[in-house]
Parts: C-alpha cells; sequence; structure tokens
C-alpha cells in the first residue's frame, strides 16, 4: 500500500490536514477489521444501525465486516456523500466483496444480474486513489475494462455520480469517437479510466508517454466476456502493459473459473465472492420466464402480435444480427403499432447510439436490439425481455433475461423457440442451471399475420428489399455459425416459408447453404456409393456432379452469391447445375497421359476417353472386355486423381479472389456490408478483426484500415505466386 504523500495541489490548509488524518485513520480502521482470507463477511453478525462508527472510545475500531449500511464501511467521507440519499443500504455482493477490496485483495466477484455488482467496484476503486492521494502527475491509477461502449459510458456514469467529492480525474475511452487526439492529450493526466479493450490498447501503442507502470487497480466488469476468445489479442497485449503488482478485480454475472483465465491476469490469492451460488434460482427472484414454440415462418408476426397486445410496456427486444435489428425496425415503424420503436446495434454511429440508450432509459418504447444491449446495460423499468432468436448458450440468455428485474424490481421474458431449437428449452430447464422457465403454447388464435403487409412495403419501398434478402441472409450465417449444434441446426430451417415471412417473393440463394445442403446429399450418396460398390454396381451419372460442386463451393460467401441455382427445402432436395463441361476437356487434355490418342465425333469435338471406350465401333476393335475393364478402371482411378487435384487448387483461386473482392468492398461500401458476425461491435463474440477491433471509426483508424488492407493484399499476391507456380508444376508433372 502507498503511503500518503504530501499533497501538491493547491487547497485550504485545514483541508489537507483533515484528509491526511482521514486517510490514516482509514488504513488502520481497515487493517484492524479486515476480514480473514477466504471467510464470507455475510456471515458475520451485522452491527446494530445506531452503533457508533469508525474510532471507538477504547481506540479501537467499529466493525466493518458483515456490516449492512454503507455509512459503517470505512470509506471516505467524500464517497459516502457520493452515495447518499440514493444508496444507503448495501446489496449482498456489496456487503460481501467490499470487506475484501477495500483492504486490498484481488476478487472474483460473482451475482446475478442486476444485483449491483458496479458500485462493489466502483466504491473499492476511489477509496484505493483516495487513500493513496492519488493526484494528476501521478497519471493512470486505476483502469476499468468494460466490453461494451453503452455499459462503459454507464459505468462512467456511476463513477461520477459516487466520485463527484473527489478530485480525482476520469476518463471515458471508447472507440467511435472523433476526438481521439484530444483524448491522447489528455490521457497522461487522466487517474481513472473506463474504455473498452480496443481504445485502451490503441491509446497503449499509439499515444506517447501513456503510462500504466503505477498502476494501483485494474477491473474487469463482465470479466468472462473480456476474457473470451473475441479480446483475446486485446487483452493479452494490454495485460503485458501493466505492472503485475496490483490489485485486481473481476465482476460478472456469469463468472469465469478458468484458471488459464486467471493465470492470465497474474491474480494473487484471490477471494471467490459468489453470494447467490447457494440461490434457487440463477437468475432474479422477481423475474418471470417463458419459453415459446414459434416457427421461423411465424417469428415476426408473433413479435408483432406481442408489440400490439403490451403498447403499455417497457419491451426490450433481442434479435440475431444488425440486419435483422434494421429490418425490424423499419418495417415495424412503417406499419406503426402505436407504441414508439427505436433501435441499437453495433454499426450505429457512436452518438446515436448513445441517444438510443438515454432515450429507451427514460421512455416506454420497443427497442429491438444486437446483443450489444444484452450485458451490464441497466436500462431502469424494462417490463419484457424479448428473445426471438435463440441465445447462443445459456450465460448469454440469462445476461439478456437479466435486463429486466434488476435490484428490487419485476420483469418477464419470452424466449422463442423454433421446433429444432427446443433442445435450448432442456439445456436452459436442467436442474445444473438454475433457470425457472416454463415452455408455453404461443395462442395463435391472436396470432396477426404481417407477411402480407411486409410484401406489399417491399413492393412500395425496394431498399427494404434488399435489406430483408440480407436479413436472411445473415439469420442463416448466424446460425451456421454457432457452436451448439446441438441446438442450431441449419438444415432444419424452413427456409423458402422464412423468406416468405420476410415479404420476400422468392428465396435468395445462399451458396453455404448450397454447400451445407450438398454436404448432407454427399454424405447420403456416400452411403450409397458404398452400398451400390458393395453390390458391384456403378453410381447414378448425377451423383458424382452433386460431389463434385459440394467441393468447389466451400467457400461460403454471401455477399457474392454466384449464379449457380439451389432449391433446398425441408427435405433438401437440391438441384445443381451440371459442371462447366468446357472445364472438364481441359483437365483432361492438360493431365492427358502420354501416348493416349484423342478421339473426335463427326463434328470434330473431343470424344472423352471414357465415351470413347464406350464407343461401339471402338468396342469391335478392343481385344479382350477384360482389358477393357482393366483400362476403364485405371482411366477412371486416374481421373479421379487429377479432379481432387484440380479441385484444390480451384478452391484456392477462388478463395483469393474473394479475399481480395471482399476487401475491396469493405473499403468502399462500410454501411452495406454483410454481418459477417451476430453483430460487429467490441463487444461480439468471435476472433478479433484486426481491422476493425480497437481502430473503430475514427479518423486514424482509416489510415490503419489501409495499412491492414495493403498487408492482406501483400499476402495474396505472395500466395498467388506459390499458387501459379503450384499449377506450372502439376501441369509438367
Ligand atoms: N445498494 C444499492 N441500493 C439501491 N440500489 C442499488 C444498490 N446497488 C445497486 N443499485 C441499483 O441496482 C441497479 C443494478 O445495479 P448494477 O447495474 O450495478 O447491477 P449488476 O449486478 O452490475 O448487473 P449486471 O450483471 O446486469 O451488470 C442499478 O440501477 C443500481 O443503481
Amino acid at each position: 500500500m502507498r503511503r500518503p504523500k504530501p499533497k501538491k495541489s493547491i487547497g485550504p490548509k485545514h483541508r489537507r490536514i483533515s484528509e491526511a488524518e482521514e486517510i490514516e485513520l482509514l488504513d488502520a480502521w481497515i487493517e484492524a477489521g479486515k476480514p480473514d482470507s477466504g471467510s464470507n463477511p455475510l456471515a458475520f453478525p451485522p452491527p446494530p444501525p445506531s452503533a457508533p462508527v469508525g474510532r471507538l472510545a477504547d481506540g479501537g475500531f467499529s466493525p466493518y465486516a458483515g456490516c449492512k449500511l454503507f455509512r459503517q464501511l470505512p470509506i471516505s467521507q467524500k464517497t459516502k456523500d457520493g452515495l447518499r440519499p440514493k444508496y444507503t443500504e448495501m446489496s449482498e455482493i456489496q456487503r460481501a466483496s467490499l470487506p475484501h477490496t477495500l483492504s486490498g485483495r484481488d476478487v472474483l466477484g460473482a451475482a446475478k444480474t442486476g444485483s449491483g455488482k458496479t458500485l462493489a467496484f466502483i466504491i473499492p476503486v476511489i477509496e484505493r486513489l483516495y487513500r493513496a492521494r492519488w493526484g494528476p502527475e501521478d497519471g493512470v491509477g486505476c483502469i476499468i475494462i468494460s466490453p461494451t461502449k453503452e455499459l462503459a459510458g454507464q459505468l462512467f456514469e456511476e463513477l461520477k455520480f459516487v466520485g463527484k467529492h473527489h478530485s480525482l480525474s476520469a476518463g471515458l475511452l471508447i472507440g467511435g469517437r472523433k476526438d481521439v487526439d484530444a483524448e491522447k492529450e489528455r490521457v497522461n493526466y487522466l487517474n481513472l479510466l473506463v474504455c473498452t479493450p480496443g481504445r485502451l490498447l490503441q491509446h497503449m501503442n499509439e499515444t506517447p508517454n501513456f503510462e500504466c507502470s503505477d498502476l494501483q487497480i485494474l477491473v474487469l466488469d463482465e470479466a468472462d466476456r473480456i476474457l473470451d476468445a473475441g479480446f483475446k489479442y486485446e487483452v493479452d497485449a494490454i495485460i503485458s502493459q501493466l505492472p503485475k503488482h496490483r490489485q485486481t478485480l473481476l465482476f460478472s454475472a456469469t463468472q469465469t473459473k478458468s484458471v488459464k483465465d486467471l493465470a492470465r491476469l497474474s491474480l494473487k490469492d484471490p477471494e471467490y465472492i459468489s453470494v447467490h451460488s447457494e440461490s434457487l434460482t440463477a437468475t432474479p427472484e422477481r423475474l418471470k420466464q417463458i419459453a415459446m414454440e414459434v416457427p421461423l415462418d411465424q417469428k415476426l408476426s408473433m413479435l408483432w402480435s406481442f408489440i400490439k397486445t403490451h403498447l403499455h410496456s417497457k419491451i426490450l427486444v433481442f434479435l440475431s444480427t444488425c440486419k435483422q435489428v434494421k429490418f425490424v425496425y423499419e418495417t415495424f415503424k412503417k406499419l406503426r403499432p402505436g407504441i414508439p420503436l427505436k433501435c441499437l446495434h453495433g454499426r450505429m454511429k457512436q452518438v446515436v447510439r448513445m441517444a438510443i440508450y438515454s432515450e429507451f432509459c427514460e421512455k416506454t418504447s420497443v427497442l429491438f436490439s444486437t446483443d450489444v444491449a444484452s450485458r451490464g446495460l441497466d436500462f431502469p423499468a424494462v417490463d419484457w425481455v424479448v428473445q426471438v432468436d435463440c441465445p447462443e448458450d445459456i450465460p448469454a440468455y440469462i445476461h439478456r433475461v437479466g435486463r429486466t428485474a434488476r435490484f428490487a424490481s419485476e420483469g418477464k421474458s419470452v424466449l422463442f423457440l423454433l421446433p429444432s431449437e427446443l433442445e435450448m428449452f432442456r439445456k436452459l430447464q436442467a436442474v445444473e442451471t438454475k433457470i425457472p422457465i416454463q415452455l408455453r403454447k404461443a395462442n395463435t388464435q391472436r396470432l396477426q399475420s404481417i407477411s402480407g403487409l411486409l410484401s406489399s412495403l417491399l413492393v412500395k419501398y425496394p431498399a427494404l428489399t434488399e435489406l430483408a434478402k440480407a436479413t436472411f441472409k445473415t439469420y442463416l450465417r448466424s446460425i451456421k455459425k454457432q457452436k451448439d449444434k446441438e441446438v442450431f441446426d441449419l438444415l432444419k430451417l424452413p427456409i423458402d416459408d422464412f423468406a416468405a415471412s420476410l415479404g420476400l417473393p422468392m428465396t435468395p440463394k445462399v451458396r453455404f447453404m448450397q454447400q451445407k445442403a450438398s454436404d448432407k446429399i454427399a454424405s447420403d450418396s456416400d452411403e450409397a456409393t458404398d452400398l451400390r460398390e458393395a453390390n458391384g454396381s456403378r453410381p447414378a451419372s448425377g451423383e458424382k456432379q452433386i460431389l463434385d460442386r459440394s467441393q468447389e463451393e466451400e467457400d461460403d460467401d454471401v455477399l457474392f452469391p454466384k449464379e449457380t441455382s439451389v432449391e433446398v427445402e425441408d427435405n433438401p432436395a437440391v438441384v445443381l447445375p451440371l459442371k462447366n463441361p468446357k472445364k472438364k476437356k481441359m483437365k483432361i487434355n492438360v493431365h492427358r497421359p502420354i501416348g493416349t490418342r484423342i478421339k473426335y465425333d463427326d463434328e470434330g469435338n473431343v470424344i472423352p476417353p471414357l465415351a470413347a471406350l464406350a464407343d461401339s465401333e471402338n468396342l469391335n476393335l478392343l481385344v479382350k472386355p477384360d482389358k477393357v475393364k482393366e483400362r476403364y478402371e485405371k482411366l477412371k482411378e486416374e481421373m479421379k486423381q487429377r479432379d481432387k487435384e484440380d479441385k484444390v487448387l480451384n478452391r484456392q483461386r477462388l478463395r483469393e479472389k474473394r479475399t481480395k473482392e471482399k476487401m475491396k468492398l469493405k473499403r468502399w461500401r462500410e454501411e452495406d456490408e454483410e454481418d459477417d458476425d451476430p453483430d460487429l461491435d467490441e463487444a461480439e463474440n468471435g476472433a478479433p478483426k484486426k481491422s476493425k477491433l480497437y481502430f473503430d471509426s475514427d479518423d486514424s483508424a482509416d489510415e490503419k484500415r489501409e495499412d491492414v488492407n495493403l498487408k492482406t493484399d501483400a499476402i495474396s499476391l505472395a500466395e498467388q505466386e506459390a499458387l501459379a507456380l503450384k499449377l506450372l508444376n502439376s501441369m509438367h508433372s
């Protein structure tokens, strides 16, 4: 613990002395009453409210482990003044963790959503710097990292609220703000930083003299999210630049217990404080939860009907992609449901996002959102959380429903599940997950179908048709990307009905669906071929082409669908075009074994060797039928082999081409580019995208993006050269 140093800033003399005295008293008080490591302060008897607080007449100190009121804690008067009158009594997580955090220990705090974890780390942060008499010249003393910009903003507001009587300086560092240069000037004078991982790393890398070498305390809010794969690059880079000797606090409703994660953070004998582990439910007790089976093509009608019957409620609706959020928002707005609508997703400008966030805090309305709003956000008085799309896993479910029934309030949530997603209900209902959810039948009598209305809207507004197509594709893509294949199965989706429900006259072509369906057919036909081979019969002619197609179409870019036509239905019956016969001939010619004669038909076309063998004239010339068979088998083998090689090369070529096209498009069409992930905010999961994550939307960011793009071009050129060389080799072999 740093000792108080003489205050350098100007101020009245009596105040300086009283501060020093207060700090001395607080240090002694904390030391005298700190709970044993590993003990749970909730188990201590709380002192009565009327008991004296602080230094007692006998020279000792009042106990604080187990106390219920903020004023009974060994914290500064300024913090107590900041807390009053809004906060007087502590919540369980605050009671359990504050005695440990104030004593300077590392803490992993787990408590239900809306249970007051924010104050549980904001108070020790302020107090630690106050007691160390931190000033502007000391630089960064505390860093609070949040996974999303909105949550960072909310934490910053809470920090300002509680710390309003302190003279510490704090800054909000989040991507999407244009004033990065001004921020760089200031950042060295800030004591407390509330930031998203990307922006913090940007400062660490770019801001001259940016210093965290004296960091006292690091906080990860939504720690499990920050430590997951999506932020790995940033977090590892950040941690490597922080001093190991510091206090570290990790908080989340779904806390990590991974030793690997904790090792990454170099925690020292951390206290694991999980206040609701004994609770019967993992979600807030005042939260009523239901799940409903809703077919994919009825989801929007169901949502519409739900909104129409809850016009006086504040409703938060989760969808999985930005495009879906946009589509639902735009179309529903035009259909005028009779309640204000808003939307929030990671592709919106930061100022707009912040404005929407504040508006939803204040007004009764419906907010359509991606998972950008699923964690940490404290919207007051949300009546309903509606999950139109299934969450990726149980923690995601817990965080989403946790936007309602916060602290002492009540709330309700409904989860729409496709018939193919009912496994998620079973997982949620499992005893160990402790989620009291019930499956209800949807009342289809009250269902108001809107697919016809959507069709008319799409006719009237052509831009909406494009949005509907993108919605269709990105939704399917989001399902494809889900890890839990027990729940998410692309091939079980009624995609034609889904397209129709969005108002689309035709089902858009999606190449990865084609791939999936082909894979399925391929595996089915593999089985069939095995059977036939066992019976000694030849494969049917169409099968081979389906298999070829499936291998060629591995890349699944939804932005540039090819001309190939695919129809996938409930029972996938795939219609695939024949392969380009020209290509086939080329391949045979290039790899023609030396000495093989080329045969021509009457019109001068080359007769493929197999056809030539089957030619009746030639058949007469052949010596023995078993020789024909042998020759046939040999040629078949050779062709198979060469086909294989060609396909590999072809795939590589295709990938190269698409990567280049994508990079180009990415630069040109920032607004309309595809949603690769459900949402592309810093909050989102999946592997970090170098050009996106930490250079966000600042001016400097564009320059960086250029760098990244140039780099990618250089790589692809090198790869192209290697590919050309490979091609040449294969031609000469
Ligand atoms: N001791 C308290 N007394 C009264 N209200 C409180 C107290 N602590 C927190 N609150 C209020 O409870 C609400 C939820 O708190 P907070 O956002 O910190 O929850 P959380 O546990 O961090 O939730 P999440 O897991 O969703 O991030 C806030 O509105 C906050 O102001």
